[in-house]
């Protein structure tokens, strides 16, 4: 099994607005809302991959409910930590003239000490040996390095590999408990080093001193150009699928759900490569954060070039 945290869910509110200026005042084409949230996200699309996960949600107020209710008609497999508090409601813009995606993302409601203690518990008791686990997204104000710790150190006592895609502070955090894998974009990881990454060999040599560090593997996403892999053993650069892009919201959630199911299934990383890649595909060529059309997997793969380098 799968199990991921997302610990500050939202709903995904997409407004699109051709020609969008900032200001101006500008006229709304359409409006969407998806339920979202980078750990919610990956399940939605390993499941839709025929993999099994399991997505344990922090939820509060009416927003916490919609997405509670939402999920379960969509068939997804939740757990729901409750909360006090309203769960966020994050804006996705999208211009589809001038190709722009600008999200405001708000930080959601805070939990007090007792909180935290209780979730870092519930989340020990979910995780069960040989699941993988996958803590994705922003953290709420609250959340301390005890909580982590406890996670942490229960996963490692069972054997439990955790998957990390957090950024800022946060990541700077975890990096300490030692995740198995991390999957920062390239911004985030020259924020890391308080650089701006240029290339993909300045990448691969700042991933290196990440794996110095104990990380068994950092995966780098790219955007359009794609991602890197770098283990101890090897460093494999893979292009982006060339696509008319309707939104970017979730791609980098179905690069991290490709690459843990295909860890969970034992695959070859050129092979997962492939199908995180695909799978990102999907999600960009479609509105707002859903998972696509995944029907369309095999002929993305067929076209990503991985080079080990
Ligand atoms: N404009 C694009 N054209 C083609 N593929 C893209 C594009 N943007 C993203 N992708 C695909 O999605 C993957 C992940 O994108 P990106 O590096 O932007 O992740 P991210 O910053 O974590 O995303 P997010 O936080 O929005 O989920 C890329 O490796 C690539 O395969
Ligand atoms: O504010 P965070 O937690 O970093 O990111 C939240 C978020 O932008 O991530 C997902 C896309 O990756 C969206 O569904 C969601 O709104």
């Amino acid at each position: 099994m799968i199990l991921t945290v997302t610990l500050n869910p939202a709903i995904d509110r997409t407004i699109i607005i051709d020609n969008f200026r900032v200001d101006q005042v500008n006229r709304v084409q359409r409006i969407r809302r998806d339920i979202g949230g980078k750990g919610l996200n990956v399940t939605k699309t390993i499941n839709a991959m025929g993999g099994s996960s399991k997505a344990l949600l922090v939820l509060g107020g009416e927003n916490g409910k919609f997405i509670k209710e939402r999920a379960n008609a969509d068939g997804l497999n939740i757990a729901v930590f409750e909360i006090e508090g309203n769960t966020r409601e994050n804006i996705k813009l999208v211009d589809p003239v001038d190709h722009t995606f600008t999200d405001v993302n708000e930080p959601g409601p805070a939990l007090n000490r007792e909180t935290c203690q209780l979730l870092a518990k519930t989340i020990t008791q979910a995780v069960k040996q040989r699941d993988w686990l996958v803590i994705s997204g922003s953290s709420p104000k609250g959340i301390d390095t005890a909580f982590y710790e406890t996670i942490f150190s229960h996963a490692e006592a069972i054997g439990v590999k955790i998957i990390a895609d957090v950024s800022g502070k946060q990541l700077e955090t975890l990096l300490q408990y030692k995740p198995w894998l991390i999957k920062p974009n390239i911004h985030e990881l020259g924020e890391l080093f308080d650089v701006e990454i240029e290339d993909s060999v300045s990448a691969i040599a700042y991933a290196r001193q990440i794996i110095k560090r104990g990380i068994s593997t950092v995966v780098v996403s790219m955007g359009e150009k794609g991602l890197l892999w770098v283990d101890a053993e090897r460093a494999i650069v893979a292009n982006a699928v060339k696509v008319p892009v309707k939104s970017t919201v979730g791609a980098g959630d179905a690069i991290v759900a490709g690459l843990t199911l295909g860890l969970s299934r034992g695959e070859a990383p050129e092979t997962i490569i492939r199908e995180a890649i695909a799978a990102a595909t999907c999600v960009i060529t479609t509105e707002g954060s859903m998972t696509g059309d995944l029907a369309k997997m095999p002929d993305y793969q067929k076209r990503v070039i991985v080079q080990k380098l």
